[in-house]
């Protein structure tokens, strides 16, 4: 089957600002594969490569070599058939929940009524039906991320990439939008690249986890197909005894990266 996302061999090189005969090789000679309708997470050290990899996928930043292919396609400009969700909030402070919501729709040209309509039933469907004139700063942290999750799922992306999306919220929040995006994606299966810190968070909402080295020059190191049934209750699957087997396997894998890592970040700072 096509992949709906690939990664093949990436490489990516950056020149330091303050020294133009400095690079840092981030990312090297990485491979990777979405299936159409896969989840899969990225995990790995902080700093090692994750959203470089990310933006690469987005066709935000162009890889020094390697090619990504998008349903077969080569990607040469910003990934059309993509979603982005990242960590940092990006919504419109000037625009209440409802035109948020809608701002992807109004810049492919949907007509204002047709636009606000899909718009409040994505606004129920991530369950903020009646706060579609709330502005951002009205709401809380989490509801900003639902109206954000709308935002990105309303333009019906056949790739999702998600870069951290909920690492800001409290964990009883992240639960809940860990599990309405489990809920989601379940409805229509699109292909997600999820990445995240927190391998707990990975094992639960994934098909596969892949682990990536510490940089520089990160790439893959493990692999794991997440076996666990499905639907799932992200809190719930935590107590699943092949949940505890599974993030075992893989923090043996992770544990010394993380280590190398924060060794890193040490001698850095
Ligand atoms: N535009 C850039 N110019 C120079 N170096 C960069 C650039 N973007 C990223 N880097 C470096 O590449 C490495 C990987 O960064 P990246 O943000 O991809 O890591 P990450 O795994 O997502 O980090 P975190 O887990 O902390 O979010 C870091 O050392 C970073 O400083």
């Amino acid at each position: 089957m096509t992949p709906a996302l690939l990664f093949d061999d990436i490489t990516c090189t950056f020149v330091s600002k303050d020294d133009r005969s400095q690079r840092y090789t981030a990312v090297a000679n990485t491979t990777l594969a979405i299936a159409p309708g896969e989840f899969v997470s990225v995990v790995g050290p902080t700093g090692c490569g994750k959203s470089t990899l990310l933006n690469v996928g987005a066709g935000l930043l162009q890889p020094s070599s390697g090619s990504v292919k998008v349903f077969g396609e080569p990607l040469t400009a910003i990934n059309k058939r993509a979603g982005y969700m990242f960590q940092a909030e990006a919504l419109m402070p000037w625009r209440s929940a409802l035109q948020n919501v809608i701002a992807g729709l109004q810049y492919r040209g949907h007509s204002e009524k047709e636009a606000e309509e899909l718009g409040e039933q994505w606004l129920a469907r991530v369950g903020l039906q009646g706060f579609g004139d709330r502005y951002p700063h009205q709401l809380s942290g989490g509801m900003r991320k639902r109206v954000a999750l709308a935002q990105t799922l309303i333009l019906d992306p056949d790739i999702i990439l998600m870069d951290e999306p909920f690492s800001a919220l409290d964990i009883q929040t992240r639960q809940l939008m860990e599990n309405e995006v489990l809920d989601l994606w379940n409805a229509k299966k699109k292909a997600v690249l999820f990445i995240t810190h927190d391998l707990d968070e990975a094992i639960a909402m994934s098909d596969r986890v892949i682990v990536l080295a510490a940089g520089p020059g990160t790439h893959p190191i493990g692999e794991f197909k997440i076996d666990l049934p499905r639907p799932r209750d992200v809190a719930e699957i935590r107590m699943h005894p092949r949940f505890v087997e599974l993030h075992q396997q893989i923090w043996d894998v992770l544990r010394d990266e993380v280590l190398k890592g924060y060794q890193q970040q040490k001698r850095a700072a």
